[in-house]
């Protein structure tokens, strides 16, 4: 069987591609960085290891890689043989790699069906990715393409922080994974994956990940950098980014345990569970990392502004609302997103600069409670 995997990055290689080989798929990654591809074909495997007292690794074998740059046509050639199509790329990358996908779609055999799985930390990733590839596609194609072409929502979970190792390919994963994949959204058979776990209705899922360990991650993240820590470790040592990070996930909880039919005391197992993972002393995740794209988590269906306005009808969202204002503090000169960020605020000051990114409106009481945090905190 055949692996089609956009993004050879930390979550490609340490998450996806990993489980993609062991479910007896042979890899091929779709990159558009030539040293990570010239290493997967002169190699064809790769080591990963797992960050904890055992230090346990294992093998990826049988992988290469097509830098989609450079050779376009191959890779739409790759997807036009897979029997799964996978991608970490990032959310604002889905629209480059979507073109390659929807040419290599249109080019499959008739009534050979496909599952193209986005594994980003989205709701709704692969319905986006969908939407871009029919850009690309006459209505007839897409007709044709889709009837045989499924797009199943997915959730991942996964710490892999950025690291560097003499070998580029070697990646540092926690041993804990969580890859959740929506059925409604399949063609054909159901594809083998090991430890993946498929569900009807992916909506609990993704929410309760992304409003808890990525709400968390962002919390730490931005309270952290202001605290002048550089790490998640460093910040998790502090007891006062402690009582925040609980308000936050408390406040998260009251969103998701009212949202859906989650029971209160194995949500509460989930979020300790996830604490813990944060302190994990044998991985060093840097605070840029996590707070990494500050105008994606700040967007209005994010980590942040989502359950913040959700909440807001009920309860103050106070821990929420502190760590919106930090975010609009996140000043990371290598961040496109945060430049642009910091521009918006200089020129139009904090509240005009939230409203654009979040949408949460000038002057109203959420938004004057935000700049209130956020100037307290120069
Ligand atoms: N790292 C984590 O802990 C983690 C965990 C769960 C989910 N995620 C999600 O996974 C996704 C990827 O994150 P990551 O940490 O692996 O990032 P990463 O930067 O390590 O990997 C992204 C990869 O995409 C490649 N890429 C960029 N543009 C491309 C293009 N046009 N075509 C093909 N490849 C392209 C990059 O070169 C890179 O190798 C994000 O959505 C992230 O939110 C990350
Ligand atoms: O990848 P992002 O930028 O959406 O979020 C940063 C981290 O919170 C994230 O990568 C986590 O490490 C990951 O989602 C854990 O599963």
């Amino acid at each position: 069987m055949k692996a089609v995997h956009f993004g050879a990055g930390n979550i490609g290689r340490g998450f996806i591609g990993a489980i993609l080989q062991q479910s007896g798929y042979e890899v091929t990654f779709i990159d558009v960085n030539d040293e990570v591809i010239d290493r997967l074909n002169q190699d064809g495997k790769y080591e990963v290891v797992l960050a904890d007292e055992t230090k346990e690794s294992f093998v990826v074998n049988g992988v290469n890689g097509i830098n989609s740059k450079e050779n376009p046509v191959a890779a739409a050639a790759a997807v036009a043989e897979a029997d799964i199509v996978t991608a970490s790329v990032g959310p604002h990358v889905l629209p480059f790699i979507a073109p390659v996908i929807a040419k290599g779609l249109s080019e499959r055999q008739a009534g050979v069906s496909v599952n193209v799985i986005a594994c980003e930390n989205m709701i709704g990733g692969s319905d986006q990715l969908k939407e871009e590839v029919e850009k690309h596609l006459s209505p007839e194609d897409a007709e044709r393409v889709f009837a045989q072409a499924g797009f199943p929502n997915s959730a991942v979970d996964r710490i892999v922080p950025i690291q560097h190792h003499d070998n580029p390919l070697t990646i540092e994963v926690e041993r804990y994974f969580e890859w959740v994949i929506e059925t409604t959204g399949l063609k054909g058979e159901q594809p083998v994956l090991k430890g993946a776990l498929f569900v009807e209705n992916l909506v609990p899922f993704i929410e309760r990940k992304l409003l808890t360990v990525n709400t968390g991650h962002a919390s730490i993240a931005y309270n952290g950098l202001l605290k002048g820590y550089k790490t998640v470790k460093e910040a998790m040592d502090d007891p006062e980014m402690i009582h925040l990070l609980e308000g936050v996930l408390e406040e998260t909880s009251i969103f998701l345990t009212g949202k859906f039919d989650l029971d209160k005391s194995e949500h509460q197992t989930y979020v300790k569970k996830i604490i813990e993972r944060y302190r994990n002393p044998y991985i060093s995740d840097g605070l840029d990392r996590v707070g990494r794209a500050p105008l994606r988590k700040l967007s209005a269906g994010d980590r942040l502004t989502y359950p913040a306005v959700g909440l807001s009808n009920h309860v103050e969202p106070v821990n929420l609302e502190k760590t919106i204002a930090a975010a609009l503090r996140f000043n990371i000169t290598e961040d496109p997103e945060a430049v642009q960020l910091q521009e918006w605020i200089k020129q139009d000051g904090p509240a005009a600069a939230l409203e654009k990114a979040s949408g949460i409106e000038a002057g109203s009481e959420m938004s004057n409670r935000i700049i209130g945090y956020y100037q307290q905190s120069n």
